[in-house]
């Protein structure tokens, strides 16, 4: 008697996009990884590849902080990457593509417009799960971020502690001004801040002190 397959590769439903964001330090990447470890087990046992092509997970080439084949969180979590610059022609052979640092798919570190090819990879039946920070360190919008949370069928924005008062932190705050837009960094540049306590380069209140000073 013959057995029934047990499963069907790639298991293909309609796509849709699930968008991250808010500040830095507000646990994007955490929420990313753990929504890509959660598919790569659940499809691991489902799929006939045994999971080879059920999640890909994608960042931008240009951010090589933590490494440049691995998606980082600051709680220590992370997942093995593929670093790219342009849309990788085999994504729609995956059920998930989970890509981080979406605001840095940008010309020039990206050829193409990243939100036409999640839009493109959506309607081949992909669940996209894409993170980023909605707005730079000026508040300024970060404008293919801004543009997919238009195609998002949901939008989460997470928020931060603010360094400084460990209230809700919206924004991020340069602790001194560097005139580049696009700049990888952590903590040595970068704070979360809350309304009252964010401030421009310019503007930064010299011997603030930040939560962790208080604590100690
Ligand atoms: N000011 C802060 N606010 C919130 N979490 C912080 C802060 N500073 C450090 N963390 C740590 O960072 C983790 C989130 O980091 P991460 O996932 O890298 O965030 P994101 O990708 O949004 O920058 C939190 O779970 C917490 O452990
Ligand atoms: C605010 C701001 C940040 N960046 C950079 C700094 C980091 O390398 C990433 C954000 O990483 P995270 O996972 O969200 O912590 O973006 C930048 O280039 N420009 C900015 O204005």
């Amino acid at each position: 008697m013959a057995t029934a397959s047990r499963t069907i590769s790639p298991v293909r439903g309609a796509g849709d996009l699930l968008l991250l964001t808010g500040p830095m330090f507000a646990g994007k990447s955490a929420a990313l990884i753990a929504h890509a470890a959660t598919e790569q087990q659940r499809r691991a046992g489902r799929d006939r590849d045994g999971g080879d092509h059920a999640v890909l997970v994608l960042k931008p080439a240009f951010d090589i902080r933590d490494g440049a084949d691995v998606v980082s969180s600051r709680d220590g979590t992370r997942i093995a990457a593929r670093p790219v610059s342009e849309w990788p022609v085999d994504a729609t052979e995956y059920g998930v593509v989970v890509i981080d640092e979406v605001q840095f798919m940008v010309a020039p570190h990206y050829r193409g417009d990243i939100v036409a090819d999640i839009r493109s990879a959506v309607a081949a039946g992909c669940q996209v799960v894409a993170a980023g920070l909605d707005t730079d360190y000026m508040r300024r919008p970060f404008e293919p971020v801004v543009r997919l949370a238009a195609h998002a069928s949901r939008h989460v924005r997470l928020s931060a502690c603010c360094h400084r008062c460990a209230a809700p932190a919206a924004w991020t705050a340069k602790l001194h001004e560097t005139g580049c837009r696009l700049e990888l960094g952590s903590g040595n540049l970068y704070e979360a801040r809350c309304d009252q306590h964010w401030a421009a380069p310019d503007q930064m209140a010299p011997g603030l002190p930040t939560i962790a000073d208080v604590a100690s």
